[in-house]
């Protein structure tokens, strides 16, 4: 990871991450990056069409601009300079169906003892979180569903010319922190 001197934190994240160039890099269809989001999207369906997590509230921290995390407030209210996820929504009704089901997009940074500031979230049944944060045990309810999207041993990762960094993790450290923490 010789490229940073700094590992990049949520500030330049603020001043650097450019959600449009990121949609197009990595959801507008080459085909690994394809493969990648329909393994995930089949992985939740299984996970969240079993019927067997019930609950009233899910979280998805981190989401930045990613479909599968229901997210963006101006494609919620459908502003004009809003991403086009039409290419990747079969059947053509699903996108009014899943801005439907996202009741709010709120500011959120986890390092916070309340990420949510100045908004207070009740215990969530279920928090996602998908290639980005991870030991987000304090947003969930006891017993309930953390469902992690990453990719193992990953130092870095770039949006157009821009470096990001990550945490290049492997399955053990990963199991070894939930279970640290009595997940
Ligand atoms: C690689 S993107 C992942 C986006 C999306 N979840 C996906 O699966 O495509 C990393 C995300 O982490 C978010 N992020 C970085 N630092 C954060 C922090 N301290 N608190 C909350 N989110 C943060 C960024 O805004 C960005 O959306």
């Amino acid at each position: 990871m010789s490229e940073f001197t700094n590992f990049t934190e949520g500030e330049y994240y603020e001043g650097h991450f450019d959600s449009q160039a990121y949609v197009k890099n990595f959801y507008s269809c080459p085909a690994e990056e394809k493969n990648f989001l329909a393994f995930v999207l089949r992985c939740l369906s299984r996970i969240f069409s079993a019927g067997e997590h019930k609950g009233k509230l899910l979280v998805d921290v981190g989401n930045g601009p990613s479909i599968h995390s229901l997210e963006i407030e101006k494609w919620l209210k459908s502003q004009k300079d809003g991403l086009d996820w039409k290419p990747m929504l079969h059947p053509s009704d699903l996108e009014a169906t899943l801005k439907q089901q996202a009741k709010k997009v709120l500011k959120c940074d986890v390092r916070l003892d309340n990420p949510f500031y100045p908004h207070t979230l009740e215990p969530a049944d279920c928090v996602i979180t998908s290639l980005s944060l991870h030991g987000l045990s304090k947003l969930m309810r006891p017993g309930g569903l953390l469902v992690m999207i990453g990719v193992l041993g990953e130092s870095f990762y770039k949006v157009d010319e821009q470096l990001f960094s990550c945490l290049g993790l492997s399955r053990d450290n990963i199991e070894e922190a939930l279970s640290g923490l009595g997940l």
